[in-house]
């Protein structure tokens, strides 16, 4: 059995990953979506994750509970080990990662595949806006974060997703999944 490949969904604050995600289980259901553990407000809304406290996070690192884990934005970020169990099983896992991880994770993911989002600076701003999620403070520190560069040989995929999210989805399932000829 052929091992599952890691689809990284990478890209800017409010370019979209997570409707992305989102929309490409629901039409593939076979594909399963990680359910990342966050030192996040549990009630934040958003992705469905596991809101746990900066001390747990820690101890949970350092026993080697997370196959991935990263800080971004204050808060810090992992991917549970067990999600090596779905690629064992030959199914894909979508992972929503920070793009200055890319390097690491093709390391632990020998079959990674990057959906690198991405949009025009003036839509994310009227996204972040839209969705609500952050204030304005930290809308505006997301926009200003600097796009970490990618490293060389990784397996791409990019989604221009300024226009209709349908339209991105269809892309990122045509590249995703080719269909047989
Ligand atoms: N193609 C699109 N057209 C219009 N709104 C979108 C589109 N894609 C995402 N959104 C909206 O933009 C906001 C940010 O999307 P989200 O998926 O949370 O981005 P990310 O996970 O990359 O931060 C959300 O309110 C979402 O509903
Ligand atoms: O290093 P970067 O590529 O800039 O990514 C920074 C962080 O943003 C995303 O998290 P999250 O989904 O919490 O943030 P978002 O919804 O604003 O994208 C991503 O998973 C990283 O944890």
């Amino acid at each position: 059995m052929s091992t599952g490949r890691l689809i990284a969904v990478v890209g800017p604050s409010g370019v979209g990953k997570d409707s992305v995600m989102e929309a490409l289980v629901a039409a593939r259901p076979d594909l399963v979506r990680v359910r990342r553990v966050i030192t996040r407000a549990a009630d934040a809304g958003g992705e469905e994750f596991e809101g746990i406290s900066p001390a747990l996070f820690a101890a949970r690192a350092a026993g080697g509970d997370f196959a991935l884990h990263w800080q971004a934005h204050g808060l810090f970020y992992g991917i549970p080990r067990e999600v090596h169990d779905v690629l064992g099983r030959g199914q894909d896992a979508l992972a929503n990662l920070s793009r200055a991880m890319l390097g690491r994770a093709a390391r632990v993911f020998p079959e990674l595949h990057v959906l690198h989002i991405t949009a025009r600076p003036e839509v994310l701003a009227a996204r972040l806006a839209g969705r609500g999620r952050e204030g304005r403070a930290e809308i505006a520190r997301r926009l200003a974060r600097p796009a970490p560069a990618f490293p060389e040989g990784l397996r791409v995929t990019e989604i221009d997703n300024s226009g209709r999210l349908d339209e991105a989805v269809a892309a990122a399932l045509a590249a995703l999944y080719p269909a047989r000829v």
